[in-house]
């Protein structure tokens, strides 16, 4: 499968394209970066510090998706919504891990997806994606006498909070107790706040330093407590998934798909 890497320098771009170049049956053929950004033009395999690829970064991402036959999408909402589109014209497989996108951009993507094969998720690693099922599981066993809190921590570059992780995650708990995520989800507490909200999910987000990425789904009883944790130790988790979804996508009907379609969680 030929696959473009979008969004090429960054903390994502890099590690995909290594996990790109050790995956069996997928090769780089193109490396994306904004127009005007300091890596056009190296090699897409050195700037991953990797061995040479011969494939050098370009600016120019609508001729490079007219001949892959899938994109690695981690990049920024306003950028994923111009890549979804260009996958639509090209036909192609869109894998998006970026986070922080809005109702809007997700109506784009709606609308994209009738013409790619889109898989998108807050986290495409397998750990999360199997904690999001025991997550729903134990929110509908526990019911509203255990108060939901869903706790992250990452590095101090992040630019979007809730992580779309703890969002996944909260939308998996929700579906659990049969009840909209929006309605109940608590992001800030600040003040006098009062006495918890009966069934509210409450989200609490920590930045700093160097965290990859940790998750904790805390459900808090009458004297005892659960909790689901993940902890991310390196950002390959989160491409091998996307490379996966990639090779999962190839060939199928155009449509949105879920980590949890390509994972066989469902
Ligand atoms: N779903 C998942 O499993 C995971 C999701 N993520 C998400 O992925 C996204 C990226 O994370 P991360 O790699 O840490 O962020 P970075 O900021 O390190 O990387 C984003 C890259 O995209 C580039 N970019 C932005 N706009 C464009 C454009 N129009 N064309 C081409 N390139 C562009 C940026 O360039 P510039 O710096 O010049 O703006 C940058 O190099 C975030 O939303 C993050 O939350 C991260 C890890 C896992
Ligand atoms: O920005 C990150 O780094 C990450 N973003 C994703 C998120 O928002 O949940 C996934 C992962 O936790 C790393």
């Amino acid at each position: 499968m030929r696959l473009v890497v979008v969004g090429a320098a960054g903390r994502m771009g890099r590690t995909l394209i290594r996990t790109v170049a050790e995956a069996n049956g997928a090769r780089l053929v193109a490396a994306v970066e904004r127009p005007g950004a300091a890596a056009i033009g190296s090699d897409a395999g050195l700037l991953a510090g990797i061995d040479e690829l011969g494939v050098p970064v370009t600016d120019d991402a609508l001729t490079a998706f007219a001949s892959a036959d899938g994109v690695l999408d981690f990049t920024t909402p306003a950028a994923s919504v111009t890549f979804s589109e260009f996958a639509a014209q090209a036909r192609i497989v869109h894998v998006i891990g970026t986070t922080g996108c809005g109702p809007a951009d997700e109506a784009r993507f709606d609308a994209a997806a009738r013409h790619a094969v889109m898989v998108k998720s807050g986290n495409m690693s397998l750990g999360v994606n199997l904690i999001a099922g025991l997550a729903r599981r134990a929110a509908a066993a526990l019911g509203e006498e255990f108060d939901i809190e869903i706790v992250e921590m990452h590095h101090r570059h992040k630019v979007d909070a809730p992580s779309g992780t703890a969002l996944l995650l909260g939308e998996a708990v929700a579906e659990g107790r049969g009840v909209d995520l929006g309605a109940a989800s608590v992001r800030v507490r600040d003040g006098h706040t009062g006495p918890r909200a009966v069934g509210s999910i409450g989200f609490a987000t920590l930045r700093g330093g160097s965290v990859i990425g940790e998750h904790s789904v805390i459900f808090a009883g009458e004297g005892e407590r659960v909790e689901l944790v993940h902890r991310a130790e390196d950002r390959s988790i989160f491409a091998r998934g996307a490379v996966k979804a990639a090779l999962w996508g190839f060939g199928r009907n155009p449509g949105r798909y879920s980590m949890a379609d390509v994972l066989g969680l469902t």
